[in-house]
């Protein structure tokens, strides 16, 4: 999560109210003082820090003190008056299914924009879009090597060429290319310019109209602050601009600055660059992003991302299984599957109420993605009866799945070893459930999946989450939730044994997840 220490500092504030017998004005202001002081130290600009503070006091005035809860009251107007700082009030263009999205990336050079292209084009071709790269960048020496590196990285198809000099004509070419082809997110790299001038506006404004977007990106530096501002209205009135994605808001103290900034010009910010690697891209929402960043979660945005990253069908055949007494490696491999889709797992886990402040550190999350993909690349070498437990794995068989999925003999007993202790838990909360999977049956019996969880979960993930109290206690929350029923609704049941299918999906990997690189 980035600006995890803004983040911090806010709800640190906020917790005085926790502890104070009476919220009255002038703990307000002390509390509202040193969420101000935060604001200002991350570059947001003093008018919408001064606007924030006298919308607050004006909301407590207005309120009967008597009635409400003043501490819940003070802590949803910060949270409205943050998302409000944040956004733009303008809908982003959504890219449509099944034709050519045409989409233009612009900006200055060094901000990030090849970078930036490959990790949007990722992240579309992990959704299973088909989507390629185009380099329209003539102007630096290298750009197209970079791209078409990059593009190799991810697996994505590219088009550019080393002799032609002229930047419209191969956007021009490549975008009819891919269109023939019937790619559905076709990604333009431009040219950037050490600063802004009339030279690289004409080149946008002529590959604009030759190739004719449907969306138009430009990628800011957000190391910048609330500089931002000035840059993006140049680049707004230069061309037409649709949305915007800032860079390098990892490890960067003017974050706040310049996502209040960009907002202010009126250009939906549509996703944040945290790092250098291609999946160091997270969708903004300013609602969900403060939300997160106070640690009080997103429901909404979790179930939007749960929805996405399951497989219905298969995850529907695994919970059949389940409520049988069966769990396969098959089934083992479809959680995996899941995780992987999930994008970051500490974003993920970002949205869950009470964890803000991510679990892992970056290290620790790219070490369990590999691990991830390890055991998907061992489960690949299984045969179908393997997977479906028709047949028992049996030493010369580890020997010959370790050797063709190119692992250790360790690697496989680790997964072997790693879905034993799931499917337990599976087949246990597969009981808990019942047959008809009524979440009647958990909350009556919480003890049974509470034990079953906490033998499976890594004891410093189940310390994270609060405790095992606390885990149980949220999933009885979130089962109350706004949304979970459209959620179970959508999975088809509408009961807990569906909304665990889907939750689920993520628990395996979760076990493996907080250990330590050794
Ligand atoms: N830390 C961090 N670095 C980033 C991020 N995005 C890009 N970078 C780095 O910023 C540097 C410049 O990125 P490029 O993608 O080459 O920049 P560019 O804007 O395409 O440059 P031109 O093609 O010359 O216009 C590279 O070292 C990237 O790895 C980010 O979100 N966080």
């Amino acid at each position: 999560m980035v600006l995890a220490d803004l983040g911090k500092r806010i709800n640190n504030a906020l917790q005085q109210l926790n502890k104070a017998p009476v919220i009255d004005e002038e703990l307000l202001n002390q509390v509202l003082k040193e969420i101000q002081l935060a604001l200002l130290q991350s570059d947001v600009n003093v008018k919408y820090v001064a606007k924030l503070k006298s919308n607050i006091i004006m909301k407590f005035k207005m309120e009967d003190s008597q009635g409400v809860n003043l501490k819940k009251m003070i802590q949803q107007a910060v949270v409205q008056e943050l998302t409000q700082m944040l956004d733009s009030n303008k809908k982003p263009f959504v890219p449509k299914r099944g034709k050519p999205n045409v989409v233009m990336f612009v900006g200055l050079q060094g901000a990030g924009k090849t970078t930036t292209c490959t990790k949007y084009a990722y992240h579309w071709q992990k959704k299973g879009w088909r989507t390629a790269l185009i380099c329209a960048d003539t102007f630096r020496a290298g750009a197209f090597d970079q791209l078409k590196q990059n593009a190799t990285k991810v697996r994505v198809p590219f088009y550019g060429s080393y002799s032609e000099t002229d930047p419209v004509a191969i956007a021009e070419e490549g975008v009819k290319h891919f269109k023939k082809e019937n790619y559905e997110m076709i990604i333009v790299d431009t040219s950037g310019r050490h600063k802004q001038e009339s030279e690289l506006f004409d080149e946008m404004k002529q590959v604009q109209a030759a190739v004719n977007p449907d969306e138009c990106i430009f990628v800011m530096d957000g190391s910048i602050g609330q500089a931002c501002y000035d840059q993006a209205q140049a680049f707004r009135n230069a061309v037409n601009v649709g949305s915007v994605i800032i860079t390098k808001l990892d490890g960067h103290a003017k974050g706040g600055g310049a996502l209040s900034a960009v907002a202010a010009t009126e250009s939906p910010i549509i996703f944040i660059g945290t790092g250098e690697h291609f999946e160091d891209l997270e969708p903004f929402n300013p609602e969900s992003f403060v939300k997160r960043l106070l640690g009080l979660g997103d429901i909404k945005g979790m179930i939007t991302t749960v929805t996405e990253a399951v497989d219905m069908e298969t995850q529907g055949k695994a919970i059949a299984n389940i409520t049988k007494g069966q769990f396969s490696i098959r089934d083992f491999q479809a959680q995996y599957k899941s995780i992987l889709k999930l994008g970051s797992i500490n974003q993920f886990m970002s949205m869950i109420p009470g964890m803000g402040n991510s679990i892992l550190d970056k290290n620790n999350e790219k070490e369990s993605i590999r691990k991830v993909k390890k055991f998907l690349t061992i489960m690949d070498s299984m045969n179908d009866n393997e997977l479906d437990g028709v047949v028992a794995i049996n030493p010369s068989r580890i020997v010959r799945i370790a050797r063709g999925s190119g692992s250790s003999l360790e690697d496989v007993n680790q997964l072997l070893d790693e879905y034993k202790k799931i499917s337990k838990v599976f087949i246990g909360l597969g009981k808990g459930l019942g047959k008809g999977g009524d979440i009647g049956n958990i909350m009556r019996n919480p003890n049974q999946i509470k034990n079953q969880m906490g033998a499976a979960l890594d004891p410093k993930m189940i310390q994270g989450m609060g405790g095992m109290g606390n885990i149980m206690n949220m999933v009885k929350e979130m089962s109350k939730m706004e949304g979970v029923g459209d959620l179970m609704k959508g999975l088809g049941g509408g009961n807990m044994a569906e909304m665990m299918k889907s939750l689920g999906g993520n628990i395996p990997g979760l076990s493996g997840l907080t250990k330590k690189r050794r």
